[in-house]
């Protein structure tokens, strides 16, 4: 008898349940669930003839069986037998609604699998099962120390401005020049957030800029600061994740992902450097932390506020359109002003990488004791390794590509894939004893510079020397000591980064920058010079930054030497508009590859087909066209590109083709993926 009863009282509850499971698998299951079990909740199931975790995303049959429909129930619309959950394995959902609303607006508008998106986003521990149970809870309270300044009049007003718009969507762009004191900003709503029990989400686009930021914000914030980021344990990323989610930590700062981060009483949305081109993620999962920063704002019904000193181009746009407010800090904080910015031709110079004017100014600088950075985005010791009597260049065997010689492990390498072998001695192709470097990367620049400035400190950072986890945080330590010293930059130091000794900045080599296809390379490149140039100088006296190039006449410098960034933006804007491209037009790409070239080429043909058929006016589709670097580890890439002024259009066009790429024959053969608002 009590068996029997117990039999009904599962009846009764059965629910059929759909599940997003964390294997490589796009498509969800349906389960059927005894027990009492919410949306977002993580669960054991059954399949094939594994135990997994999955996270339930949808309840679909409310209504409890009863034993005349039991059997129908039972079954999924395909006629498949639904299995039971083994486990339900958490009370509390994981996954809450708000968080859940972004990763389906995610799955949806990146048109990538929902459960891939959870995968992704989860921390691998919880997708595991484990227990979702805090290990350490970072320090809090923090030792606070207060500014020796006020804000200035500037800083106030943005400070008031966006005070007005809490507890409302409302987007700001906070345009301040280098060194004008974002930060400054920063802290002063985040604190007022705080005071009002807010939580508030802070991206940057640096790893790097992770521990120095934190911190900073430790010292000023009466709050649990958290970081979120890639170099964590999975323990810590875990405990971080939780902290974040059970309203532990008031600030949560992080790198892309952390846009994901569940955060339980959101007051405040902060994206540093804007611009920045790795808020996008370039594989698998290919959003854009940035634009979603403004989904989740939406969502979460409060304001958002992207701060940079250049604007891309797309937030220039919607400024222009009214839809997000622009609020300008024009000059440095503190009293500091920008810096002096010349050119130096390069055009009589053979092969140096340093001229002597160049020279003789970090003679000068380094005499009166200041410290000096070198910009060069290049590793390794030299990008080509060639014979001189037949012009044979070593390549990779893996990709299109020269390989760069790396001298501290006498490697040639390749960048792309990675590949490694010994250079050789004689031509492989002449057989003559004639093979020479070419060209400059890091490495031989530190070595160059070692020759003329023997005892003065030299601190390269790339990511050859700051591949140990804490070597990055020591060379920054060594910087801010302010001792005299040159460093040595690339990529990861144009960003942020506030060095008060920091008195002239060289640009060495930019000038691949105006070679490239990418329509977008001007823009970057004024980025870069710009946001490179901003290092110098921040702290009273004045600084200096010379840029040395083969193009001297070409209009970017115009506006870069005399800090007009905006009027540049606007001319490309223009341009942009006259050509009718993003941000004037929506695009996709679909990239196919495979290791048969014609495989990649002719999935692409059959996809144009197959787009072509769904007959949506104001979609355009170009291609394939091979990509710029067509081969990359034995595969070779093929791009389509898909561009629509009405980006609703497109969506729905990639929908249907999503739904129908089954039809597609080639499509066991090759390797494809879409990406939405793409930027390479
Ligand atoms: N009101 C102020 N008075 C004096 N100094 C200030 C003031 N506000 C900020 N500073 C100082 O100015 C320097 C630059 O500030 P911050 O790093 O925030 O600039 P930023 O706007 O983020 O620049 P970037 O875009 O180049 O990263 C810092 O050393 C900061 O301490
Ligand atoms: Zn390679």
């Amino acid at each position: 008898m009590i068996k029997y009863l117990f039999y009904q009282y599962s009846i009764t509850l059965s629910l059929i349940i759909e599940v997003a499971i964390s294997i490589p698998l796009s498509k969800t299951f349906n389960y059927l669930c005894d027990n009492e079990v919410s949306v977002g909740v993580r669960v054991k199931v059954p399949l094939a003839r594994k135990k997994v975790i999955g996270i339930v995303l949808a309840i679909k049959d409310k209504s409890r069986y009863n034993e005349t429909n039991f059997r129908k129930k039972r079954e999924d619309t395909l006629g498949y037998k639904l299995k039971s959950v083994e486990k339900v394995l958490d009370k509390i959902p994981i996954l809450d609604k708000s968080i859940l609303d972004l990763l389906f607006w995610s799955a949806n508008y990146y048109h990538y699998p929902i459960s891939k998106v959870i995968s992704y986003t989860l921390p691998k521990n919880l997708l595991l099962g484990k227990e979702a149970k805090i290990k350490k809870i970072i320090d809090f309270p923090n030792k606070l120390q207060q500014p020796d300044f006020q804000p200035t009049d500037e800083q106030n007003i943005a400070i008031e401005q966006i005070l007005k718009s809490t507890n409302q969507y409302h987007a700001f762009l906070l345009h301040g020049v280098t060194g004008s004191g974002k930060t400054e900003v920063y802290l002063h709503i985040i604190q007022s957030m705080i005071d009002q029990k807010k939580q508030v989400l802070v991206l940057v686009p640096e790893i790097g800029l992770t521990p120095q930021m934190i911190t900073h914000f430790k010292s000023r914030l009466k709050t649990r600061v958290i970081a979120i980021h890639s170099q964590l344990n999975e323990t810590q990323k875990l405990d971080a994740y939780l902290m974040a989610k059970n309203g532990d930590a008031g600030v949560i700062l992080g790198t892309r992902s952390a846009i994901f981060a569940p955060i339980s009483n959101f007051g405040l949305i902060i994206i540093d450097e804007e611009h920045d081109n790795s808020f996008k993620q370039q594989s698998s999962f290919r959003y854009s932390a940035r634009n979603l920063g403004f989904i989740r704002a939406q969502q979460s019904n409060i304001p958002l506020v992207l701060g940079t000193a250049t604007p891309s181009l797309e937030l220039l746009k919607i400024a222009m359109d009214k839809k997000i407010t622009r609020i300008t800090l024009t000059k440095r904080a503190g009293g500091a002003t920008l810096p002096k910015v010349s050119l130096i031709d390069m055009r009589s110079n053979t092969n140096d990488a340093l001229s002597k004017i160049l020279i003789e100014k970090i003679k000068q600088y380094l005499s009166i004791d200041k410290q000096v950075m070198l910009f060069i985005n290049r590793r390794g010791y030299a990008p080509i390794y060639y014979c001189t009597q037949c012009n044979w260049k070593a390549q990779c065997n893996h990709c299109d590509s020269t390989m760069v010689y790396h001298r501290h492990i006498n490697r040639l390498k390749c960048h792309h894939c990675g590949d490694e072998k010994i250079p050789e001695h004689v031509c492989p192709n002449c057989t003559k004893q004639s093979l020479k470097i070419l060209g400059y990367g890091t490495e031989k620049l530190e070595e160059t510079l070692y020759s003329y400035f023997v005892d003065t400190p030299i601190i390269r950072i790339d990511r050859d020397t700051t591949r140990r986890k804490k070597s990055f945080a020591q060379h920054l330590e060594q910087i801010n000591t302010g001792k005299p010293c040159i460093i040595i930059g690339t990529q990861m130091l144009t960003k942020g980064h506030d060095f008060s000794n920091l008195a002239m900045v060289g640009i060495l080599d930019v000038d691949t920058g105006f070679l490239s296809t990418n329509f977008r390379a001007t823009e970057y490149l004024a980025q870069l010079l710009i946001q490179v140039s901003g290092r110098a100088g921040r702290h009273k006296e004045r600084g200096e930054v010379v840029i040395q190039t083969r193009y001297p006449d070409h209009p970017i410098f115009n506006f870069v030497l005399s800090s007009r960034y905006t009027q540049f933006a606007s001319q490309l804007l223009k341009q942009r508009l006259s050509a009718m491209m993003p941000p004037f037009s929506h695009q996709a790409l679909l990239c196919a590859n495979a290791k048969n070239k014609q495989n990649a080429e002719n999935f692409l043909h059959e996809a144009a087909i197959l787009l072509k058929s769904i007959q949506m006016n104001s979609v355009e589709i170009w291609g394939p066209i091979a990509n710029t670097i067509e081969k990359k580890s034995d595969y070779y890439y093929f791009n389509l590109y898909l561009q629509s002024n009405n980006r609703v259009t497109l969506h729905q066009i990639l929908s249907t083709f999503s739904q129908h790429i089954n039809k597609l024959k080639l499509k066991n053969k090759v390797r494809w993926y879409l990406d939405i608002d793409p930027i390479e």
